[in-house]
């Protein structure tokens, strides 16, 4: 029997990085939180314990932060494109780098120009892996098209977490199969409520980020507030389909919406009628519906979706 190293990768995890642009007296803030992973042969570190090919965590930390004044946050696409190009063009043991960045808003208080509060939506966030290569294949921008540019190659995966929606009726439930088990009532109106994680893989890596971002949540949105909806499932199939449409720079759109269950609470027990207007919000167990949407001449995806490396 021989015991073997699988696939490895290591990285300073959740970097909490802030940049304040202060060239004016009108202040801007970029606050993101990190993660760098890096790919490549690192057996012997595991193996015997030689660091010589090992760039510690703590440098991956510093240029993270060197980065944010460097090059900026634009971005958190441009961002994370950056420091993982930088770490496979540069650092001779690195095959493959994945950034994975989260921003953190900011909205100003009363418009002031130097103090914020916390926005309370939605966490934007990026995973980008960078290889070594040269591209062609399924990546992105002129590489995605085939183009024989020398240097990495590189994949976008844009989304978003945390997106809390609730539609108080157009949503349906109804038909479904039943088993020994099924006690749920069908309905032809209920509330329905979810806090939505998106992901979207670009088939280019010339975009701009920021716009489709605001787009892309846009007519997810509207869909979800649109649609007469027969089940989650549809929705997010609708969701889906709206953003390809509309985006011909994106391949693919993965949406993961937990069925935030409203059940309508028992007043009958005190003589008050209640035709769907006071529920129970709640929190566990809920419903976990998960679909990727996807053209069928998408490019591949390469290691777009994935966290850990393969073999
Ligand atoms: O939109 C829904 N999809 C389901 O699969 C499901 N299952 C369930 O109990 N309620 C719902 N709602």
């Amino acid at each position: 029997m021989a015991i073997v190293l699988g696939p490895t990768q290591y990285g300073k995890a959740e970097n909490r990085v802030v940049r304040i642009y202060r060239d004016t007296p009108r202040h801007e803030i970029k606050d993101v939180t990190v993660s760098t992973a890096l790919r490549g042969d690192f057996t012997d570190a595991h193996t015997v314990g030689d660091q010589a090919r090992i760039v510690p965590t703590d440098s991956q930390k510093h240029a993270c932060y060197a980065f944010a004044k460097t090059h900026g946050i634009d971005q958190i696409e441009t961002y994370a494109l950056a420091l993982g190009r930088h770490f496979v063009a540069s650092i001779e043991p690195v095959d493959a780098a994945r950034i994975s960045v989260d921003e953190h808003r900011w909205q100003r208080v009363e418009d002031h120009d130097h103090t914020w509060v916390r926005a309370g939506e939605e966490t934007r966030t990026t995973a980008v892996t960078v290889e070594v290569g040269t591209a062609g294949a399924g990546a992105g921008g002129s590489e995605a098209a085939g183009i024989e540019t020398p240097g990495p190659r590189a994949w976008v995966v844009s989304g978003f977490k945390d997106l809390a929606l609730l539609k108080s009726t157009g949503s349906q439930f109804w038909g479904f199969l039943e088993d020994e088990y099924t006690v749920l009532e069908p309905t032809t109106d209920r509330v329905m409520a979810t806090s939505l994680q998106a992901w979207w893989r670009y088939a280019t890596t010339d975009v701009d980020y920021g716009a489709v971002y605001g787009n892309v949540k846009a007519l997810m949105m509207r869909t979800y507030a649109e649609l007469e909806s027969l089940a989650l499932q549809q929705t997010l199939y609708a969701m889906g389909s709206a953003v390809l449409e509309a985006h011909p720079e994106i391949a693919e759109v993965r949406l993961s919406a937990p069925n935030n269950h409203h059940l309508l609470y028992d007043l009958d027990r005190f003589g008050i009628a209640n035709a769907g207007e006071v529920f129970h919000a709640d929190d566990r167990p809920y419903g976990l519906i998960q679909a990727a949407v996807t053209r069928d001449d998408a490019p591949p995806p390469g290691p777009a979706w994935d966290e850990f490396p393969r073999t």
